[in-house]
């Protein structure tokens, strides 16, 4: 099933190739920094309703593709959140507060909540659809939150600053938390198994809140689950990349490239690149890290941050990405810029 990588830059240095210059796309590339996103957002009411509609969500999936013709991938617009809801939680986004899921499993236990994955099946749809409009040169990835960044918004119900109650819950009954972190786990297997019968061509598991765990709580909750996904994912679709976005874990990012399974590894921008490249392991492609405030800032600051990051991986397989989110205020002259900047006038 390893289909036809031959003229696909991402899928090129995601099976170990350096390319000169390097694919490129953006984390959140889809989203409300595009006026045609809040155009069609302003239209259909809410973010629920714009993942939920296949045609609304195919067409925010390929905006980006339309604005920057340099982009090489495309990032399947949904959320992390759809897990929780096929697993039985209620799902609203409230404007201006961000995601709330219900009951939080805080106070109430998992066996209490009847999973729906049919929940997913729109999803597929969407993906079908997006494959469907894109030339084989582009990448479509699909993706699923890991789950200790799932289990933390599963837990308090809504985003936390620095996930205390999950913590916690973890070194108080890890056989609960253990629990809830399987179901999440399995579920992610199917998702992300879905998306690549639906014609995904690669997978990225984001970890965003891999930084707020003390080492052995990272090997537990971060490294073991995240290898078992990636073992029972390689199992049903042997050869296609996995990417691991483990934010935040710093010094335990080797630990995780080595001990996961996963292709290419993403790092944020508080990693220095030039340690990264030499800590990493040999070969494998590593994805990142430009600072989304740079790339907010612009000028002459933009041009020597982005410099840098094509320096430092100068000698080892690269995909040019964000550390992090493109920030919602981000001028689109700033990423035309940026789309110059990488691949040459
Ligand atoms: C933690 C997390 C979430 N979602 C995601 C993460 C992990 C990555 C990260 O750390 O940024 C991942 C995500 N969310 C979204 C995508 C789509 C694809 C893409 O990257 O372009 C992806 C890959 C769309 C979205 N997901 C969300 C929006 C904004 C919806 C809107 O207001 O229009 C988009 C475009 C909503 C969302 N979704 C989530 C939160 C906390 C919020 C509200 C805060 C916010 O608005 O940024 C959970």
């Amino acid at each position: 099933m390893a289909s036809g990588s031959a003229d696909n830059p991402l899928l090129r240095v995601l099976r170990g190739e350096r390319l000169d210059p390097p694919p490129v796309w953006m984390m959140r590339q889809a989203g409300r920094y595009l006026p045609e996103y809040r155009a069609l957002r302003q239209e259909k009411g809410g973010f629920l309703e714009l993942v939920y509609d296949g045609n609304a969500a195919a067409e925010i999936t390929l905006q980006p593709l339309r604005r920057f013709p340099q982009l090489d991938a495309a990032i399947l617009f949904s959320d992390i959140l759809i897990v929780p809801y096929a697993l039985g939680q209620d799902l609203t986004f409230v404007a201006g507060e961000g995601p709330r899921l219900s009951p939080p499993l805080l106070g109430a236990p998992l066996d209490g909540l009847t999973a729906a994955p049919e929940r997913l099946q729109p999803i597929y749809d969407t993906v079908a659809k997006v494959k469907a409009q894109l030339t084989p040169r582009k990448t479509l990835i699909g993706f699923a939150g890991a789950p200790w960044t799932v289990a933390t918004y599963m837990i308090a119900g809504q985003g936390s600053r620095d996930q205390a109650d999950s913590r916690a819950l973890a070194y108080l009954d890890p056989t609960r938390f253990g629990r809830i972190i399987d179901a999440i786990a399995d579920m992610t297997v199917d998702y992300l198994s879905g998306q690549i019968q639906a014609g995904a061509e690669c997978v990225q598991l984001f970890d965003s809140w891999a930084g707020s765990l003390s080492p052995e709580q990272f090997e537990r909750w971060v490294i073991a689950p995240t290898s078992r996904i990636v073992a029972a994912f390689k199992t049903r679709h042997p050869g296609i990349p996995v990417i691991g976005f483990p934010k935040g874990a710093g010094g335990k990012l080797p630990a995780y490239a080595e001990q996961t399974g996963i292709d290419a590894v993403g790092i944020d921008e508080t990693v220095d690149p030039v340690w990264a490249s030499r800590a990493l392991p040999n070969g494998m492609p590593v994805q990142g890290n430009l600072d989304p405030l740079a790339l907010l800032t612009g000028g002459e600051a933009l041009g020597d941050a982005v410099q840098r990051v094509l320096d430092a991986f100068a000698d080892r397989p690269h995909i040019f990405n964000l550390g992090h989110g493109i920030i919602k205020e981000t001028p689109i002259a700033h990423v035309e810029t940026l789309m110059q900047l990488v691949k040459g006038r």
